[in-house]
Formats: structure tokens, sequence, C-alpha cells
């Protein structure tokens, strides 16, 4: 049997707080294989961001193991994760904060290389052109600062920078939700493509059930820190086994009764639910 790319094993996390700490995430294992995406969805509050964040190495687990490739990055000293960084990379919610304003598109794409020592200044623009166009977006636009560009097309340069040290791990933190649903889908089909192409693994946080049943192969449920059910996409979002699963779907479908979903996730979530 291959080994999981990515396996997760019993990861706590905990935040320090005024008089103690905080459990965000509590003793949560998955694993996907390599070339997959796997979703995490869960109302606000639940603990995606930190997975993320501790995938990431942003925050230090408190305990458990993180295996990418066989290697457990959970309590790697900086020193020695730091030639393993390029390796996992992250695109973040919002197009307009993530991107550095003074700086043109080359040089916010180019950075990571210049970052991991790509010293010809000639070859960091080669580099650039050619992820530039692998987002879809012309050449020309390299020397345009972000304030130049609609949302989509921010966060294309934000997954092209992403992308600029050939990862092989991209965790996608809520990539598309401040993105217009036509857009949204532009960008989903552009993750794809960059996926059969290049092999890359995905983790996909999201609150949009339409957006996780689009792009990912399985599903993990998390409930204030905990996981409450883990399968494929399919099983678990048209036949979910745990109440919880069945309320968040329901809450995508019901405004009234929504437990942190924001209304701009869902319309698709409303599409999918009636396609169920
Ligand atoms: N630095 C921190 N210090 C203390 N508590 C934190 C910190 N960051 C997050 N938390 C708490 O940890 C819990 C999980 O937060 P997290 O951001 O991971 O949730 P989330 O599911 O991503 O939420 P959202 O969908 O709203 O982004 C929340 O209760 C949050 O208040």
């Amino acid at each position: 049997m291959t080994k999981p790319f990515l396996a997760v094993e019993n990861l706590v996390v905990d935040y320090h707080v005024p008089g103690g700490t905080f459990r965000a995430v509590d003793d949560v294992s998955f694993s996907v294989d390599k070339g997959r995406t796997i979703a995490v969805v869960g109302e606000s509050g639940c603990g995606k961001s930190t997975i993320a964040k501790a995938l990431m190495r942003l925050v230090t687990p408190t305990s458990g193991r993180i295996e990418l490739d066989g290697t457990d990055i959970a309590s790697m000293s900086e020193a020695k994760l730091r030639p393993m960084r390029s390796r996992f990379q992250m695109v973040f919610q919002d197009p307009y904060g993530s991107l550095d304003p003074h700086m043109t598109a080359q040089e916010i794409v180019a950075e990571p290389l210049k970052l991991q020592g790509v010293r010809s200044k000639a070859e960091r623009h080669k580099a650039a052109a050619t992820l530039i166009d692998q987002v879809g977006l012309p050449v020309r636009s390299l020397d345009k600062h972000p304030s130049e560009f609609s949302g989509g097309q921010r966060q294309r340069i934000g997954i092209a920078r992403a992308l600029a040290s050939k990862p092989e791990l991209l965790v996608c933190d809520e990539a598309t939700s401040a993105l217009d649903v036509s857009v949204q889908a532009q960008v989903l089909r552009l993750l794809k493509s960059i996926q059969d192409d290049t092999g890359i693994t995905y983790v996909f946080i999201s609150h949009n059930l339409g957006v996780v049943q689009e792009i990912s192969d399985s599903v993990m449920v998390m409930q204030k820190g905990r996981l409450v059910e883990h399968g494929s996409t399919a099983s678990v979002l048209t036949a979910p086994k745990e109440d919880y699963t069945r309320k968040l779907r329901r809450a995508a479908l019901d405004p009234s009764t929504m437990t942190g979903l924001k209304p701009r996730h869902l319309v698709r979530s409303l599409a999918l639910a009636n396609q169920a």
C-alpha cells in the first residue's frame, strides 16, 4: 500500500489565552494521497484556519504528527524546516489584503524565488513570466501593481506566487470565498488544471459546500476543534452520517438556521442542495 502524501495524526493545537490555554484543534487525524484534494469544512471558529496554520508551521502544534511525504514536520526546528518550506505553500482568502500594494506583480511572483536563492534577475523574470502565463494572465501584466487588477486576477497572482517554489502541497484557506461565483468557478478550474498537470496535493478550506463538492475528493467536517466526519466527498455531502454534517447542510439551505455560514457562501451550497 502506498503511503499518503500528507498524514496528520492526533494533531492538537492550543493557543495561549489570558489565564490558560484554549484548545483550537483537538486530536485530529486525516490523510490525503499525492495529487488529491481534501476539503476541511465546518462553522466559523471550528479550527479550520488553525489546521492550515499548523500544516504551514505558522503555529507549532502542541502534540501530534504532520507527516509530509514521510517526514514529520510537526515539531521540527525552524532551521531544519527552512529548506523544506518551499514544498508547502498557502493561498489566502483575501486577494486584496494578501498582496503588497507597493510591489509589481513581477516582484510579488518572483519574491519566493529570490528568498530561495535564485540570484539571476533574468532567471527570476523568466520564471515569473511562465507562472503568470500558467495562471492565465498576460505576461505584460507583470509590470502592474495589485490595485490595477480585479479580485479574480489578484487571486491568480496569489496562486502564481504560491506556485513559484514548485510546492507539492498547497493549502487554500477560503481561497475563492471573496470572489464572485463566476470568477470562483474560473479559479477552481485553474486549480484543477494545475493539479492535473503537476500532481500537486491540495488541502482546501471552505465554508462553501458547493465549492467543496467541485474541488475535493474527500471531506473532513470539523466542530469545535474536533473531527466529526471524514470520508469521500460524495458520501459526506450526499449521505452524511453525522447530525452535525446534516445540520451544516441544512444551514447552507436555510439562512434562518445559519450556524456560521456566511451569506456569500450560500449561493453554490444552495445549488448543491437542490441537486441532492
Ligand atoms: N491566536 C489565537 N489565540 C487565541 N485563540 C485563537 C487564536 N487564533 C484562533 N483562535 C481561536 O481558535 C478557534 C479556531 O479558530 P480558527 O481561526 O482556526 O477557526 P476557523 O474555523 O478557521 O474560523 P473562520 O471560518 O471564522 O475563519 C476560535 O475559537 C478562535 O477564536
